[in-house]
């Protein structure tokens, strides 16, 4: 352990040895430590049998491009596919389906996992820890996981992957079988993918199932963290595919799926012949695994969309395919609109039957354009021949961009849960990755504007720089050249061809140099849609697409009664910015996804491929922040909360002559984390050192607002408050055992008195035994009583209110549950007269009867035991075991305990108002459940 934990320290410079960082400078020994570098990685590389075991990329030493590539060649030949880098999970992608790799039983093995990270790497473990920094309402509670790579890296994958997890382990149907509703969220927030992805996706020279568009998927959880609700926020679809695809990729796939997926009557419904040829659906001729019809109506049906629907969105999307088909050709007379080819007249006609708009007006909007001249009167401009096919090329991404709104609104209207039902979520991002073509254009700008913001964001979290880029607004291209030159002449990272016939600028991203045309740019940028398109498809009697058109203004671009223009980029830009803002407002979890070879071919590791990709996101630097530096962040509060009990701090002091320590209070809060920190390194360390400033600062790094940890020091600091638990629930149980003594006194006493007052026909003796006897019980009683009116009583919002509330008595015993909020459990469960929590704490067996309101609030309390108190795998809670009636909980190691499930309020006798009041019935009443 501490040689693994010394090479982790240490290993992150390379130069650095024991006892101090080696100083050298001048040209002379930088070449000895060139040399010496080169020696290490040589000798690293010599143990070849060995470069597959190092599943975290901070062990490998010393760190550099090669030994890291060769890490990672090593484990992919042994296919091995994830592996740590510091904070980052690397996935290399293995382009072909691994045999029970993401399996349910993998799953429940992570799941169940006392410490998780501890397993082989998997991407179930990022999961898994989010899923338990929710469990555990750490600071910031709500996780984001960040999914980042190239195109076909494998970031959809993961993404499905992730989702599957949750909706697996989280679910909540496998709790309430009987509500169908809730049966059905995890499969409808999983059936939104094959939707998501037949209208997203499309077969590109990099992917064959290439996302064109970028997602965040937030999974809703509730109180007791399953999985309640989902909603989807999509980014920049690239509509521009559906009228223009590049050379060798193909449109959408839903437009393939109907080709192959239709029946003969749809097919007649969609006025598509079998041997009809389309312009816009090129390589149809290729069958893909993704072209599969039935499975994205099966979805639909499964999220409400219902046939006639459905009827209305494929005949919306065959419409656009014959439009595809229509082509203009020059009027005889300049002074006339355009022609139509003559095949081209039928493409029309259908076009417009399917579109539901009349024809002429079809025409006339392609062909002619309507200047407004005051509010009256407008003057009629026959187009261009070139003009003509742009508007009809906008008309069909106009009317595809809305529909896959509409369908993303639509979705989340069917998984989205109601805002009170949920209280916690984590978010999946799933992004394009960074993009540099021959012509790179604003989608490009975009993309890579976007990938700049999550790289800052990344490296804001762990490496702490800045860096930033740009893009200003102006009207034409010329302009925008100027403005571009003047305003950003002093910043680095632009730069322009002065030289060069075709206006663009290179920006240097962090992931390499782009070059972007300037020209098209602007439009692009406004992406105009003529008023007479929208006023068009205003009238369409296809009810859908008069939806989606109803409430936009023609004029301007966005709704009715916001004229201001909405440029793509500002649209982009907002969109960002709020996803930065959840971003920055949750714990952040990174994977990188690599692709090993560009062809897509199964088990093929391209060195070049794959250092590029590491070289672009900087996974290098990264292992070496996290080797040498302090990956794990927490803020003061929640650092003394879960490693208080390490020095025996008491947090939270009823009581006006005890100093309690305030939240606020820095330095007090500072004061109590050195406590600690002292109490665990002169434990670890040995005992004849002398905790100097180096060896401490290696390990810890105490913040304004956080402490800085290495991952060795956090094994510490869990080691020691495991150990500290352990002891802390003997205790307990020690007390438990006491507290029952009494009791059991008390109660023998008590029913001695009344017995004997009884037999001696006293009644008057009897009745003032009667009243000492219940006051003796009242006494031994009153401690529990207190604490569990408080419970039922006080609204507690969080453990600060809960342990306030608390008798000054049952500190010790609060602190060593460690910071279970027991904030989601709205009224306490009693397990004879303990709170649920401390009930486990004390005894590994117990049985109990309870209400079913009873038993799920149990549920939730176990549900936060399990992930975060007794993450050491005291506890286990298997739900599936739950049998009408009756509950089964597993304790591991130490046994089971039983939850006998009945109508019985017993346990809530204890806590009855009634039974306060009146101290005879209470004292009949606390007989009755002793016996
Ligand atoms: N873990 C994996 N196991 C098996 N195959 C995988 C895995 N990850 C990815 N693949 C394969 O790689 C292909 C590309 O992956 P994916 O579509 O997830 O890439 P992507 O990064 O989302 O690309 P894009 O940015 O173009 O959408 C998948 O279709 C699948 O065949």
């Amino acid at each position: 352990m501490n040689s693994e934990r010394s090479q982790r320290i240490g290993n992150g410079h390379g130069e650095k040895v024991k006892g101090g960082v080696r100083k050298k400078s001048g040209l002379a020994h930088r070449k000895s430590l060139n040399d010496s570098l080169e020696g290490e990685v040589k000798a690293f590389l010599l143990d070849e049998g060995q470069l597959h075991t190092y599943d975290d990329l901070t062990k490998v030493n010393p760190v550099t491009p090669t030994t890291v590539l060769k890490c990672l060649q090593a484990r992919y030949r042994a296919k091995v596919f994830y592996t740590h880098a510091g904070c980052t999970l690397v996935a290399l992608n293995p382009f072909q389906p691994v045999p029970d790799l993401y399996s349910l039983d993998v799953m429940k093995e992570y799941h169940c996992a006392p410490q998780p990270q501890e397993s082989k790497p998997h991407i179930f473990i990022v999961a898994e820890e989010a899923y338990r920094n929710v469990q555990g309402q750490v600071e910031p509670v709500n996780q984001s996981l960040v999914v980042s790579g190239e195109s076909g890296a494998g970031k959809t994958w993961t993404s499905r992957c992730l989702m599957k997890y949750y909706a697996t382990v989280a679910a909540s149907s496998s709790l309430m079988k009987s509500q169908d509703t809730v049966e059905r969220i995890e499969k409808r927030v999983l059936d939104s993918n094959p939707i998501m992805e037949a209208f997203g996706n499309a077969c590109t020279l990099r992917n064959s199932n290439s996302s064109r568009f970028g997602k965040y998927i937030q999974l809703q959880l509730n109180r007791s963290q399953l999985l309640v609700g989902a909603s989807v926020q999509t980014y920049l679809l690239e509509k521009t595919r559906v009228a223009g695809q590049p050379v060798n990729e193909r449109n959408f796939h839903i437009f393939y799926q109907m080709m192959t997926g239709g029946s003969d009557e749809q097919r007649r419904e969609w006025k598509m012949s079998h041997d009809q040829h389309f312009a816009w659906l090129p390589n149809a001729e290729k069958t893909l695994e993704e072209d599969c019809f039935d499975e994205t109506v099966e979805a639909m049906v499964h999220l409400g969309i219902n046939a006639e629907k459905q009827g209305h969105i494929f005949r919306i999307l065959a419409g656009l395919l014959q439009l595809g088909n229509v082509i203009f050709c020059s009027a005889m007379d300049e002074s006339q609109p355009c022609d139509l080819e003559e095949k081209s007249k039928d493409f029309m006609h259908r076009c417009a039957s399917l579109l539901c708009v009349p024809v002429e007006e079809l025409q006339t909007c392609l062909r002619v354009r309507t200047l407004r001249a005051g509010k009256q009167s407008a003057l009629f401009k026959p187009c261009s021949l070139a003009d003509c096919s742009v508007r009809r090329d906008c008309l069909a991404k106009v009317i595809y961009a809305q529909l896959f709104e509409w369908l993303v609104t639509f979705i989340n209207d069917s998984i989205c849960a109601d805002n009170s039902t949920w209280c916690n979520f984590i978010g999946l991002l799933d992004v394009y990755g960074f993009e540099c073509f021959q012509f790179n254009n604003l989608e490009q700008l975009c993309i890579n504007y976007a990938n700049e913001k999550l790289q800052q964001h990344f490296v804001a979290h762990y490496l702490k720089a800045q860096q930033e880029c740009l893009l200003n607004r102006a009207s034409d291209a010329k302009q925008f050249r100027v403005r571009l030159e003047k305003e950003l002449s002093d910043n680095g990272s632009m730069s322009w061809d002065k030289f060069s016939k075709q206006p663009h600028f290179t920006v240097a991203h962090y992931a390499g140099k782009v070059s972007y045309q300037i020209e098209g740019m602007m439009e692009k940028n406004k992406d105009p849609v003529p008023p007479e398109l929208i006023h068009l498809l205003q009238k369409s009697e296809n009810p859908l697409l008069h939806q989606l058109f109803a409430d936009r203004d023609p004029v301007g671009q966005g709704t009715r009664g916001l004229r201001q223009v909405v440029t793509v980029v500002s649209k982009f830009k907002n969109s960002l910015e709020n996803l930065m803002k959840i971003l920055h407002s949750t714990t952040p979890h990174y994977t990188r996804c690599i692709k090993p070879n560009t062809d897509c071919r199964p088990l093929t590791f391209k060195k070049e491929e794959v250092i590029m990709q590491l070289e672009a996101c900087g996974i290098v630097e990264t292992i070496h922040i996290s080797a040498a530096g302090f990956p794990i962040r927490i803020p003061y509060t929640s650092f003394t909360q879960r490693y208080g009990l390490i020095s025996n701090l008491t947090l939270f002091r009823q009581g006006a002559g005890e100093q309690g320590l305030e939240a606020d209070n820095k330095e007090a809060l500072g004061s109590a984390v050195a406590d600690i920190l002292r109490v665990v390194l002169s434990h670890t360390l040995d005992a004849s050192r002398h905790i100097d400033n180096e060896a401490r600062s290696s390990l810890v790094h105490c913040g304004r607002t956080k402490v800085f940890l290495t991952n060795s020091m956090l094994e510490l600091l869990e080691e020691h408050r495991n150990r500290v638990c352990s002891q802390r629930a003997f205790s307990i149980q020690c007390c438990w055992h006491r507290h029952k003594q009494r009791r059991r006194h008390a109660m023998r006493r008590a029913c001695t008195l009344i017995q004997a007052a009884v037999r001696s026909w006293l009644v008057r003796r009897a009745v003032r035994r009667w009243h000492r006897a219940a006051i003796v019980l009242q006494r031994s009683w009153r401690k529990w009583r207190a604490l569990m009116d408080s419970l039922a009583e006080a609204e507690l919002d969080d453990a600060e209110d809960l342990q306030e509330a608390m008798p000054t008595e049952l500190d010790p015993i609060l602190r060593a549950r460690g910071s279970v909020q027991l904030s989601s459990i709205q009224e306490p469960v009693m397990v004879r007269g303990w709170p649920m929590g401390l009930a486990l704490a004390s005894a590994p067996t117990i049985t109990v009867s309870m209400t079913a309101t009873g038993f799920q609030k149990m549920m939730s309390v176990m549900a936060c035991l399990n992930g975060h108190c007794f993450r050491s795998g005291d506890y286990k809670v298997e739900t599936n075991q739950f049998k009408q009636g009756v509950a089964s909980i597993r304790a591991q190691p130490r046994g089971s305990i039983k939850l006998h499930y009945q109508r019985s309020p017993l346990l809530y006798a204890d806590l009855h108002p009634d039974h306060k009041r009146d101290g005879v019935t209470g004292l009949n009443q606390i007989l009755l459940e002793s016996t």
